[in-house]
């Protein structure tokens, strides 16, 4: 029986507009077959054809794979096809952790201990947060492995693999045989980045922060300095170093646009989205990592390897090569070795999954001088919603979400936001880049709210966990702060200090008082994501 993987946009992306004979004699020098021979269901055949490559093998289908890497990546060549015939994730690979990390893991199990009354499982298992879900199609998963196509030809074996349960259940939810990594992407569906009741993604974070770092090179694009980190079995991660302590308070007299990123930003940023019941950011955990044996000693990135040095003091540093920051000036720095580090996961590739990038109509003008049209128009909102997208279905309702998240963290840097460009225009917002969040505690910034304040309209669901997380049983700041403390770095430092914690339900009561403004002065406030469900949610007990 044969399994065919097929990334329809494969060849699209790659611009390979050749021919098909052309792009094979091309590609074909250039592919490296990774391929554990000791497990069962070897690779029998490859195709490459106008809709993408296929791949066939015997079974049983444990796993099979197929990335293309970027540019900056520490790929061999411009294409690369990786099978992963099984479990290489191993399940020791806590073993391959340092005895540091072990130590945070113990850290993170004491604090476990303290269940029985957690605000956050209250929360998690309140309704609106458990709404009944859309029935996924084919084409609402951002990455399918076909198993129905060439019917025809499979006749009876098709129904040998239906009953062995080789069907697309088998290759998206069974556990067992990818990668957690793999697992994540093959979750990604149109209106979630990830399903929090997912069992992986715990194993998605503990990966991330235990697995053996293989490589460290410079990510292009972007201002700031920061890192593509790999891990055996072909995950990625994008790291972000700590720049400054964590009670440091952004200098006021800064601009947005000169603030450093943050670490603990980013990490925090993840756990309020998926607090908000968003599932927007892709997972992130902080970790300490040896910047003398993690990234010096390995990377191949000479741009990176020569701005290595040691400070006054006997610290290791670094500052790479970048547009902000990257100079003696503003090294990170080990202590002498050991540094904070954020690790996101990587989102599949562009090649698989490419990606739209809009530009936030709320956008700053990124300039000292000038302000931007919202700025000067009370009535841009009307303006807004006549230009597509944000004339036709929710986008407008998602872009309000968004600066209701970035309001509670005080993110002024929301230039713009991405979508799957499969999902077309129905389709949940990316909120990749938080590394600005969370630089001030004491001040908030009622400008980020603008687009709730001039449009004054907002979802029915996000309002109502908005009042849930006001109340004494469900805290914001408790709840955020019980789930900083799965991250293993908070075994090191919490990740936000007390006064961010707090300016949470600060900044939260604002944004209720907004709504309700508007609710006194207009009507068609609350547009009902709800409506057809048949629990009333307001009156859930609280
Ligand atoms: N988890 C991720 N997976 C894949 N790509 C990502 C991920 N996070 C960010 N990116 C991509 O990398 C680019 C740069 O990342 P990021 O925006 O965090 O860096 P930056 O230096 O802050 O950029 P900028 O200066 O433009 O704000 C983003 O535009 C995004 O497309
Ligand atoms: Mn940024």
């Amino acid at each position: 029986s044969k399994d065919y993987l097929d990334f329809k946009y494969l060849s699209l992306s790659l611009s390979l507009s050749l021919s098909l004979s052309l792009s094979l004699s091309l590609l074909l020098p250039l592919l490296f077959l990774q391929h554990d021979t000791t497990e069962p269901g070897s690779i029998h055949s490859l195709h490459l054809s106008g809709s993408g490559v296929s791949v066939s093998r015997s079974p049983p289908p444990s796993g099979i794979f197929l990335s293309l890497c970027p540019p900056d990546s520490l790929c061999p060549s411009h294409l690369l096809l990786f099978f992963h015939s099984t479990n290489r994730y191993s399940k020791d690979s806590i073993s391959d952790a340092t005895e540091r990390e072990k130590k945070l893991i113990g850290a993170r199990k004491g604090i476990q201990k303290v269940k029985g009354h957690s605000k956050l499982e209250a929360l998690f298992k309140h309704p609106l947060y458990n709404l009944p879900r859309p029935e996924l199609q084919d084409d609402d998963w951002l990455l399918r492995v076909k198993t129905n196509e060439h019917k025809s030809d499979r006749g009876s074996e098709e129904e040998e693999m239906k009953e062995e349960g080789y069907d697309k259940v088998t290759w998206t939810s069974d556990v067992e045989t990818h990668p957690p990594w793999l697992r994540f992407h093959l979750g990604i569906s149109r209106w979630e980045l990830y399903n929090r009741k997912d069992p992986n993604l715990a194993q998605l974070t503990h990966y991330l922060a235990t697995q053996r770092v293989l490589g460290a090179v410079q990510k292009t694009g972007g201002t700031q300095l920061k890192l593509l980190i790999s891990f055996p079995n072909y995950g990625k991660a994008l790291l972000k170093p700590m720049k400054q302590s964590r009670d440091a308070e952004t200098d006021a007299n800064l601009f947005y646009f000169s603030d450093f990123e943050r670490h603990n930003a980013e990490i925090a940023a993840f756990h309020l989205d998926r607090l908000l019941g968003f599932n927007r950011i892709p997972p992130v955990v902080g970790r300490l990592i040896n910047v003398t044996s993690e990234i010096r000693e390995i990377t191949t990135d000479h741009r990176l390897s020569r701005t290595f040095f040691t400070s006054p003091v006997g610290n290791v540093c670094f500052y790479g090569q970048c547009e902000y920051y990257c100079s003696t000036e503003h090294p990170v720095c080990g202590q002498p070795h050991a540094l904070e580090v954020s690790l996101a996961t990587m989102l599949p590739d562009l090649a698989i999954a490419p990606r739209r990038s809009w530009r936030s109509p709320w956008r700053r003008s990124y300039s000292r001088s000038k302000l931007a049209q919202w700025e000067k128009d009370p009535a841009y909102c009307d303006t807004v919603k006549q230009t597509p997208p944000y004339n036709h279905g929710n986008r407008l309702l998602d872009v309000i979400d968004m600066a209701v998240l970035d309001f509670l963290m005080s993110n002024m840097d929301r230039h713009h936001y991405e979508t799957f460009e499969k999902f077309g225009n129905e389709t949940f917002l990316l909120h990749l880049d938080n590394g600005r969040a969370f630089g001030r505690h004491s001040r908030d910034e009622p400008s980020i709210l603008t687009p709730l304040k001039q449009c004054c309209r907002i979802y029915r669901s996000t309002l109502l966990r908005l009042r849930l997380l006001s109340l004494p049983d469900f805290r914001l700041s408790d709840v955020m702060r019980e789930s900083l403390v799965q991250d293993l770095l908070a075994g090191v430092a919490p990740l936000l200090s007390e006064p961010h914690i707090s300016a949470l339900d600060r900044r939260l009561e604002t944004v209720l008082q907004v709504v309700q403004d508007c609710q006194e002065h207009h009507t068609d406030v609350i547009y009902d994501d709800l409506e057809g469900y048949d629990q009333d949610y307001d009156q859930q007990p609280i």
